[in-house]
């Protein structure tokens, strides 16, 4: 990802990551490694502007557009893993937890869906995805406080697999990752992926018109409104 100051996710990046994800699946990837260009965030997560004020039509595509960015990637056949070089809140969380196999560069970063503490709420997919990683109980902690991990807790508690020092020790860990993949028979590899992910996907295909709906019904109530404008004027000041 390379939409700089922080990869905060809009519709054009959304498109940008959706169209390669059926690029990439078309032309019978091997394996994919998600990273960033910036030093420091892997991605601030959902692009608050397309939520603050937002035009209908638009706000619909975004939701939509995110939707199929996150469908793709989760069921993607080919093995893909996030190296994760920065912060990685909320709809970050969520690429990299969309992924196989998180190597995340300690120890300064920090990771996790922190929707709750900004007024707004994880929808249930996001959940769906940090449940299978964390378990239940962790993901409940989690979910209910918004809470960002460092580095070594977020190891700790399973939400990444491996710690690196640096982006090119994560791209290396990474590697290793996609090397013992390929030596397996792709399809028996991903039917198995796709017959752990299938559940959670499920909930979402048979939902979507539901969570879309929720989603513009959620960002049109006035006091979310605020809580964005709140939110988006402490980021500025800062
Ligand atoms: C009852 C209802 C039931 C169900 C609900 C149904 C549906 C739910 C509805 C909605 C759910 C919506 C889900 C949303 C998930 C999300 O992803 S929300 C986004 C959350 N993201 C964050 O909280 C991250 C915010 N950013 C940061 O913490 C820091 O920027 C970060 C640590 C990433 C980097 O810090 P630093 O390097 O110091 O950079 P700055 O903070 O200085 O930022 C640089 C500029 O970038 C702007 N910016 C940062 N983040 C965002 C963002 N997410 N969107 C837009 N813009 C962002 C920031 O303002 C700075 O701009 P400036 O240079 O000042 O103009």
């Amino acid at each position: 990802m390379q939409k700089p100051p922080v990869n905060s996710l809009n519709l054009d990046l959304l498109v940008a990551l959706r169209d390669t994800l059926v690029k990439l699946e078309k032309e019978k990837c091997k394996g994919m490694i998600l990273t960033s260009e910036s030093p420091s965030v892997f991605s601030a997560g959902l692009d608050i502007m397309e939520m603050y004020r937002p035009d209908h039509n638009r706000a619909r595509k975004f939701w939509t557009t995110l939707q199929d960015t996150w469908i793709k990637l989760y069921s993607s056949p080919y093995p893909t893993v996030a190296a994760i070089n920065g912060h990685s809140p909320a709809g970050g969380c969520l690429l990299a937890l969309s992924c196989e196999y998180r190597v995340m560069v300690g120890p300064k970063f920090t990771i996790g869906l922190n929707e709750t503490q900004l007024g707004i709420v994880a929808p249930f997919w996001f959940q769906d995805c940090m449940r299978n990683a964390i378990g239940e109980r962790q993901a409940e902690l989690a979910l209910t406080l918004g809470k960002m991990f460092s580095v070594d807790e977020a190891l700790k508690v399973g939400l990444i697999d491996e710690i690196a020092k640096d982006k090119a020790d994560a791209i290396s860990k990474a590697e290793d990752f996609l090397d013992e993949q390929s030596g397996l028979p792709a399809l028996a590899r991903s039917t198995v992926k796709v017959a752990f992910r299938e559940a959670t996907l499920n909930r979402l295909l048979k939902n979507r018109e539901a969570d879309t709906k929720m989603f513009l019904d959620f960002i049109s109530m006035p006091k979310v409104q605020q809580a964005l404008e709140m939110y988006m004027q402490t980021l500025k000041k800062k």
